[in-house]
């Protein structure tokens, strides 16, 4: 059951999870499958249920920031990015992020997963054991106007019975077969690929979205749905915020974490809870990062500088924050059929949310963009004679296209033009190598930690978007889009030498809010310092684990969500397992 009231939990619990969102919910579903055990969840924000912005899957837009149900946070400075800071929202409610994202739904590559595996000495992480777990975790539901989706994707690598619904695009438009027949035409470059979540993720294909039918599909939705709410054994809290997990220290053996303490705000009545068995941290990157700080696990010079009592040395919390730049390209659309004049004409707004509520049809039903492309550059661009590549491997993208049919953007400064029709080309670095950072900025829980992608520090980043520049120009140079596309938009007009277009990254560049890796598992039989092992155990003490993108070695050649469902999946496993 859901609860509100701190007082009416039960007074012994076997596992405490921190953080009801995309792992947190899929870790409580399934240790809550054993009745003998009884499973906490702490979540800081509120309900999911009955907000129409998350629900909707065009509101997406309309989900974050600044809504009483994200993490308002903004970033430092971006030294690369001329000085701009940037809102960094994650989601504050039941679903976390999953609640509040583009619903894009990317497992990344064979070779990610590999890596993971090779990295880290468990070969558990390889794609060929985490196939059963992205099975096993998604539902493949037909797309709300039920086309025919054969040569859409590939039935054999799907799930047909997990929790999670994932789909394809259920709205057609007017670039859907610009895109697909551009990689007839230059099949070369732009090869089509039937699935791209298959493992062999390279080419363009459909973009799959955690949809179902007409709503979208969070960890919350799915986990939490009504069959395993109702479990006895399953207590979710919300709108209180876990301030620090406590440990029992003694000479003899390393730290254990005895349990957590809570409270709804600054000043509020403060809450101690102590399970059985296991802590689990499930506050995403940022939240989890700030927790164990906070709880007296982290670098020496941060603790001693907010006068954090010392739990545990632990150099690499907080580091190794890695996170995908990405630029929202704009062209002027020939035509009258565009997403825009939703935005820009009540009428049209109207006819389509009435389309929406009677018919469950209409471009209220899908994400963004329809179809996505990784893709790799050639091994024989000077760029690698200057740098190592970054790619996870051989078979796996350096960067990313996206398509929307309508001004898609994020930057204060550059505002969507009042009328007109537009097509937006989301390019994504997809293997950067910039690395950044997450500090504290007090020792109060209530204050926000500083946060620091440190995008495009590394000129390898600075290259590689240019040369996504320069890809995504020739792409949209193609003969499906003469007549179509009449030219780039104003805020990319007139860039011609590498100087102009690199001037254009540097002020156009944004997150695309997937922090990955703070508290990365170790590698190398350990020579690569991290801050859990790889079955996601804090390193150095006993009792606590963290499970979300904070973990991870490697930031994916996608979109995370898939990911953080798959981790938590076998994670839950492991759990089990580890208490049987
Ligand atoms: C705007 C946006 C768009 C995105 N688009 C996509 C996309 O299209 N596709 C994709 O794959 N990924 C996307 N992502 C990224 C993806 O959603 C995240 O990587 C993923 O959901 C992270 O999962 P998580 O479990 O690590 O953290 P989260 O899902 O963020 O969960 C953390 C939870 O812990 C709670 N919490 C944190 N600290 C505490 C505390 N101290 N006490 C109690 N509770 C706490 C939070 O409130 C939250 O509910 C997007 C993210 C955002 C913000």
């Amino acid at each position: 059951k859901i609860l509100t009231d701190p007082t009416k939990i039960a007074s012994q619990y076997d596992f405490v999870i921190v953080g009801g969102g995309t792992a947190g919910n899929v870790v409580a579903n399934r240790l809550s499958e054993n009745p003998n055990w009884r499973i906490l969840v702490v979540e800081a924000g509120v309900n999911n249920a009955g907000i129409e912005d998350v629900s909707v899957p065009f509101l997406e837009i309309d989900a974050s920031p600044n809504k009483p149900w994200t993490w308002n946070y903004t970033t430092v400075p971006q030294t690369a990015l001329n000085g701009r800071s940037m809102q960094y929202t994650r989601g504050k409610l039941l679903g976390g992020s999953s609640s509040i994202n583009y619903m894009m739904y990317t497992r990344g590559s064979s070779d990610y997963w590999d890596n993971i595996a090779q990295y880290s000495g468990d070969e558990g992480w390889s794609w060929n054991s985490m196939l059963p777990y992205f099975k096993k975790l998604e539902t493949f539901t037909p797309p709300a106007d039920h086309h025919n989706t054969a040569g859409e994707f590939n039935p054999s690598v799907h799930g047909s019975n997990g929790p999670l619904s994932v789909s394809l695009p259920g709205f057609p438009t007017e670039l859907n077969s610009r895109v697909f027949n551009t990689t007839k035409i230059a099949s070369q470059s732009f090869p089509f690929n039937l699935d791209v979540n298959s493992g062999n993720q390279l080419g363009v294909g459909w973009l799959q979205a955690s949809i179902n039918d007409t709503v979208r599909a969070s960890s919350a939705v799915a986990y939490l749905a009504p069959q395993f709410i109702s479990r006895p054994n399953l207590d979710v809290l919300i709108q209180q915020q876990v301030t620090k997990v406590l440990f029992s220290t003694s000479a003899k053996s390393a730290p254990i974490a005895t349990g957590i303490t809570f409270a709804a705000g600054p000043g509020a009545r403060s809450f101690t809870v102590k399970p059985s068995k296991e802590v689990i941290l499930c506050g995403g990157s940022i939240g989890s990062t700030q927790l164990l700080l906070l709880s007296g696990i982290g670098p020496s010079s941060q603790l001693n500088a907010h006068r954090i009592p010392v739990v545990l040395f632990s150099p690499q919390v907080g580091q190794n924050l890695i996170d995908h730049p990405a630029i929202m390209n704009h062209f002027i659309a020939n035509t009258t059929q565009s997403a825009d004049s939703i935005r820009e004409n009540a009428t049209v707004l109207q006819a389509v949310e009435e389309e929406y509520a009677t018919l469950g049809q209409g471009p209220f039903v899908d994400t963004a963009s329809s179809s996505i492309a990784l893709l790799r550059f050639p091994s024989s661009e000077s760029v690698f004679r200057q740098f190592p590549d970054s790619s996870v491997g051989p078979n796996s993208a350096h960067y990313e296209f996206l398509w929307a049919d309508a001004w898609v953007g994020f930057l204060p400064t550059v505002a969507a033009p009042a009328t007109g029709a537009f097509t937006t080309l989301a390019q994504v670095v997809v293997a950067p190598a910039s690395r950044g950072s997450i500090t504290l900025s007090s020792s109060s829980p209530f204050d926000f930690p500083i946060i620091d992608p440190a995008f495009l520090t590394s000129e390898y980043d600075v290259k590689l978007s240019l040369l996504a520049f320069k890809s995504a120009k020739q792409f949209m140079a193609q003969s499906p889009w003469k007549g179509f596309i009449l030219g780039p938009a104003q805020d990319s007009a007139n860039l011609n030498t590498d100087d102009e277009i690199i001037a254009y990254i540097r002020s156009n560049t944004l997150t695309l809010w997937h922090p990955t890796g703070t508290n990365r598992m170790e590698g190398n039989g350990g020579k690569s310092q991290g801050v859990v092992d790889h079955n996601l155990l804090v390193k150095g003490v006993s009792k606590l684990r963290i499970v979300d993108a904070s973990v991870f070695p490697f930031i994916v050649p996608g979109h995370p969500e898939a990911t953080v469902y798959a981790l938590a999946e076998r994670t839950a496993d492991l759990i089990k397992a580890a208490w049987a």
